[in-house]
Order: C-alpha cells, then sequence, then structure tokens
C-alpha cells in the first residue's frame, strides 16, 4: 500500500512538461507533494503546466519550493547544462527525481523516409535522454545525493510500428541507454529506469488513422512508483504500461 506524500522531500525535473504525459507526471508528482522543474521546448506551455499545479504560490503545497517552469531543447547540449545549472540555482540542490518525456514524431514509410527526419527523431528522443540523464548523474553524483532517473521510451521501441523507423528506433536506444546507466549508476545510489507506454491519447497520437485506432486505453502512475522509494529495489528496468497491447 503506497504511503500519502511519497515524495514531499523531492526535487522532480520533468522534461516535454508542457503537454500529454509530461503535464500528466508532473500533476501526479506534486500530488506526492514533490516540488516540479517543469521543463519543455515551449516555454509557454511548461509555464502553463506550472500554473496548473499552483504557481509560484505552490510553496504552501510543496515543501520543497515553488514549482517552476524552465525552458531548454533537450537536444542541444549546451542547453541541457544550463538547464541543470538553472535548476541548481533555483532550488539550491540537484533534481533526486528526473522524468524524460521531451519527445517527437516524424512519422514515415522508410521507403521515403527523408534523413532529416530520422535525424531530429534520434537527436531529441535519444540523443536528448543521453544529455538529461547525464547531465542529471552528474550533478547528483557531485553532490552525493541519491535518484531516480525515469526515461519514457515506448512499446514501439519493442515491437516496432509502421511509419516508425526512426522513432522506434530511438525508443530501442533508450532502453539500452537507461539499462547501462542503471548498471553504472547503482554504486551511486541513482537507480534508473524505462516506462514504455502503449497508446496513451495526446496531442503525439492524433495522426494514427482512425481505422488504425479502432484496434488500440495510464502512465504517470508507473512514473510516480519508480520516483518513490516504493520501487527503491527496481533499476534497470523496461515497464510496460499498455493495456496488455503486444503482450
Ligand atoms: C493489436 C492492435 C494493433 C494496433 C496497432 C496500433 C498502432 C498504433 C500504436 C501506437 C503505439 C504508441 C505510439 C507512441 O509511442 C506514440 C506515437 O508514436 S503516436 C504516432 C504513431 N504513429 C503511427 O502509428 C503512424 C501513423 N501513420 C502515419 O503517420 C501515416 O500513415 C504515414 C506513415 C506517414 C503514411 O501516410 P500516407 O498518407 O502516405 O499513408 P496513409 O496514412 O494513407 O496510410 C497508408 C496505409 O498504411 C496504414 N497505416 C498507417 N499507419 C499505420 C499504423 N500505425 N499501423 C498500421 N497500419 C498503418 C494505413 O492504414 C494505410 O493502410 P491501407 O493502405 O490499407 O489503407
Ligand atoms: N502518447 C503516446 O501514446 C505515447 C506512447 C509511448 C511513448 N510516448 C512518449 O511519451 C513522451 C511524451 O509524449 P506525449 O504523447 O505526451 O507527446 P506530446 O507531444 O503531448 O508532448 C511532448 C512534449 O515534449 C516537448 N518537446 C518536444 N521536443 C522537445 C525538445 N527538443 N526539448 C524539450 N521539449 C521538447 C513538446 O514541446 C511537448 O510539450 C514522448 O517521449 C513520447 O515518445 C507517448
Amino acid at each position: 500500500m503506497a504511503s500519502p506524500l511519497r515524495l514531499r522531500s523531492a526535487l522532480a525535473l520533468v522534461t516535454g512538461a508542457g503537454s500529454g504525459i509530461g503535464r500528466a507526471v508532473s500533476v501526479r508528482l506534486a500530488k506526492e507533494g514533490a516540488t516540479v522543474a517543469a521543463c519543455d521546448l515551449d516555454r509557454a506551455a511548461a509555464c502553463e503546466t506550472v500554473w496548473l499545479l499552483g504557481g509560484q504560490g505552490s510553496e504552501k503545497v510543496a515543501p520543497g519550493g515553488a514549482h517552476t517552469a524552465f525552458q531548454a531543447d533537450v537536444s542541444e547540449a549546451g542547453a541541457v547544462r544550463r538547464l541543470l545549472e538553472q535548476v541548481q540555482a533555483c532550488f539550491s540542490r540537484p533534481p533526486s527525481v528526473v522524468v524524460s518525456c521531451a519527445g517527437l514524431t516524424r512519422d514515415e514509410f522508410l521507403l521515403r523516409m527523408s534523413e532529416d527526419d530520422w535525424d531530429r527523431v534520434i537527436a531529441v528522443n535519444l540523443k536528448g535522454i543521453f544529455l538529461v540523464t547525464q547531465a542529471a548523474a552528474q550533478a547528483l553524483v557531485s553532490s552525493g545525493c541519491r535518484g531516480s532517473i525515469i526515461n519514457i521510451s515506448s512499446i514501439v521501441g519493442k515491437v516496432g510500428n509502421v511509419g516508425q523507423t526512426n522513432y522506434a528506433a530511438s525508443k530501442a536506444g533508450v532502453i539500452g541507454l537507461t539499462q547501462t546507466a542503471a548498471r553504472e549508476l547503482g554504486r551511486h545510489g541513482i537507480r534508473c529506469n524505462s516506462v514504455l507506454p502503449g497508446f496513451i491519447t495526446t496531442p503525439m497520437t492524433q495522426k494514427v488513422p482512425q481505422k488504425v485506432l479502432d484496434k488500440v486505453g495510464d502512465v504517470a502512475d508507473a512514473v510516480t512508483f519508480l520516483a518513490s522509494e516504493d520501487s527503491g529495489y527496481i533499476t534497470g528496468a523496461s515497464v510496460e504500461v499498455t493495456g496488455g497491447l503486444y503482450m
């Protein structure tokens, strides 16, 4: 049975916090007592998420400080370095929970996919998670803090999907990156796990043809469990949240 406010002392950095799963994860972590650093490429969207969490006056409900919005392109090394610097300057500590939700699609059949469509999806979905995981782990290790890093992959990274050679490759890469980070960072008290959602209705899924959707259901609960000490003995896992899709 999960205890209430499992994350009361946690500072959680969520990327892709401006929409969909990232926004839902931010709301759920805040409900468990975490202070949320909501990051997105779209600053206005990140600010809207912070407003939903209670805005600048939210330190009343977030003991670790007011929820705060940050803007960064996770595919750019300098932007990610500055993001972690800004978060630590704002809260005087590194984030003990890091959830990488930032991602995008550039879907196209293999026979027609452009190099740019491949490069951009790999840069954001895979290199972005490399950069955020590395910068967050460096901050935690240098400050001697424990942490939980949760990287959002996709069931598509395990089974593939029509029109998504770039996206599937990026999400499969996230699984391998996270398993390796788990092996390396365990000695520092940092857990790393992947979550593989199935089909979650968000702006990202609007392009799926209706007749495909007619064949296909919550991620934030799985992320919160992995962020908390309730999952203290789980690291290196790939947690499928698909309602049984592709069992
Ligand atoms: C047991 C149930 C199986 C149900 C399959 C579930 C599929 C969706 C799973 C999504 C999992 C979560 C994904 C998650 O990580 C987040 C996302 O990535 S959401 C976006 C997912 N993207 C797609 O699924 C691709 C959607 N398709 C497209 O964007 C376009 O079709 C495109 C590939 C760009 C091609 O466009 P174009 O206009 O050239 O062709 P059409 O759209 O007319 O499609 C041509 C035929 O291909 C069939 N098709 C398209 N997408 C899919 C698909 N995902 N699965 C199966 N078939 C697909 C489409 O129905 C057409 O078929 P037909 O020629 O027979 O009419
Ligand atoms: N929705 C689904 O069915 C589904 C299933 C499996 C996995 N996922 C994954 O979950 C994550 C969130 O997806 P979603 O459905 O909420 O999508 P979404 O489009 O609603 O949200 C993605 C967010 O990421 C942000 N973003 C995009 N590129 C960025 C960058 N370079 N730097 C910083 N932020 C950036 C966007 O601005 C947006 O706010 C993605 O990694 C996606 O691949 C989604």
